[in-house]
């Protein structure tokens, strides 16, 4: 979690290792984790280590003057590539130029990084902010904090004390998918598919994911119902599966290793999980993962960690970094735009597990970008909403439903497409709207 020039002493506890060693690298910020260093791992438990940093998330590390380092370590996805059952792909670009998402893998150490790995933290104290952790070596360490920022995951042991106060809200949902990632070696030292997309095979309850590594390989991440993991069990019904569902796939990743990497790790479970306060009187406030985890399909779980602290940056800045005002307006303004892009990606997983096949996401992409070319500022793609602008999430979603509105009024009014059958007036009021979006 990036937490940007605060004099007091601050500690953050947890965040993965991206947010560990962004933060550390910009403010000499104690962090501890109880997991063990991810670098060091050989092979890290069913957890992805691939990230997807859009807008929101470069803004955050622009403020800290990280984002060059880190972008220059991320491959930048500048469209999306459909692969079809029949094995067609169709690219359908996100949009203007310079709009990409950046594939990020955890970034390297940074000299001034104070890193505690394998510290468990035992117990702290929302009145006088003492913490007490438990080293590696068995030793107690006892530690005062001005500030206590949880950043500690979807499991967060800080979010843990909120659970005693009185008025804290929390929900829990675990959704029915589970996901299991597999590697698509390069094929003579070049990457196996075009590398600066997001490579997604759409098969409505099923959806696979390939994200482009600087190792040239590609982490492909499958996402289907438990149930039918639970049907496949043997090598054979395995390549069965992938040769009805992704055919294409199956000469990249290859059959032997599919057999093999599909069965190293059962599918990995999802969580959504939405709190509220963020914050515990002036000495606690928690970001990320542990105030607000999302389930993973609208790709913005970073984003929305990093944004953050951005928030809290900004609203530092204009309450003098008096904590007792910070917190509770952090709250105020940070949750219902974190309820919303946990809403969002719930949402996008009913979507593409309900009817999103390669022919309507084709159909619903080439609308939007469409809609936008012609009307730029009064039809705005929500992707392109959430992913490339720092729109407020909440806001996003209540200019989506005007959007759809507007839309459906003028498709109901017409049963036909295309374009032509429109009355005169219908287009009309839809550049009224253009117009008047263009005044404001
Ligand atoms: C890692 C990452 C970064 N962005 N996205 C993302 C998510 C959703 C998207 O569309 C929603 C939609 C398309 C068509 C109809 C309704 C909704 C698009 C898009 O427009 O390209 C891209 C993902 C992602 C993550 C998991 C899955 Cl399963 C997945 F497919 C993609």
């Amino acid at each position: 979690i990036l937490l940007l020039y605060i004099q007091k002493k601050t500690f953050g506890v947890g965040g993965n290792t991206i947010h560990l060693v962004t933060v550390s690298a910009c403010m000499r910020l104690a962090c501890h984790r109880s997991r063990n260093n991810i670098r060091q791992a050989k092979i890290v438990k069913g957890r992805s280590i691939n990230l997807a940093l859009s807008h929101r998330g470069r803004q955050a590390l622009k403020q800290v003057g990280m984002e060059d380092t880190i972008v220059s370590k991320g491959i930048p996805m500048h469209s999306r590539m459909i692969h079809s059952l029949n094995g067609t792909q169709y690219p359908i670009p996100y949009g203007k130029k310079g709009q990409v998402t950046l594939l990020l893998q955890p970034a390297e150490t940074y000299s001034n990084t104070k890193l505690n790995f394998a510290h468990k933290l035992l117990n702290w104290s929302t009145e006088t902010g003492a913490m007490t952790f438990l080293r590696a070596d068995g030793a107690k360490e006892e530690i005062q904090a001005d500030l206590i920022v949880g950043c500690d995951g979807a499991f967060s042991a800080i979010r843990k004390q909120f659970l005693r106060q009185s008025r804290f809200n929390f929900s829990q949902t675990y959704i029915p998918h589970g996901y299991l990632e597999l590697t698509m070696p390069p094929i003579n030292g070049e990457f196996a598919m075009k590398p600066n997309y997001l490579h997604i095979w759409p098969r409505n309850t099923f959806m696979m994911i390939a994200l482009p590594n600087l190792d040239k390989t590609f982490t492909c991440t499958l996402f289907m119902p438990f149930d039918e993991f639970e049907n496949v069990t043997t090598g054979d019904q395995v390549i069965e599966f992938f040769q009805k569902y992704f055919p294409d796939a199956i000469p990249l990743i290859g059959a032997d290793a599919l057999k093999r990497d599909y069965f190293r790790l059962p599918a990995q479970a999802m969580v959504s999980v939405k709190c509220s306060p963020y914050h515990l009187s002036d000495k606690c406030v928690l970001m990320g993962d542990a105030a607000h985890a999302v389930v993973p399909f609208y790709g913005q779980g970073m984003n929305a960690g990093f944004e953050d602290c951005l928030v809290f940056n900004e609203i530092m800045d204009q309450l003098n970094e008096d904590f007792s005002a910070v917190l509770p307006e952090y709250t105020r303004v940070r949750v219902p735009d974190d309820h919303a892009i946990a809403d969002l990606a719930m949402y996008n997983y009913v979507e593409m597990r309900s009817h999103v096949n390669s022919k309507w996401f084709l159909f619903r992409k080439y609308i939007d970008n469409f809609l936008h070319i012609i009307m730029p500022r009064t039809i705005i793609p929500l992707y392109t909403m959430v992913t490339f602008t720092r729109t407020r999430y909440h806001e996003a979603v209540k200019r989506w439903h005007w959007q759809d509105k507007v839309r459906n009024d003028i498709v109901t009014r017409r049963a036909c497409w295309p374009w032509h059958c429109l009355k005169f007036s219908d287009l009309a009021s839809l550049m009224t709207c253009h117009f008047f979006n263009k005044e404001n």
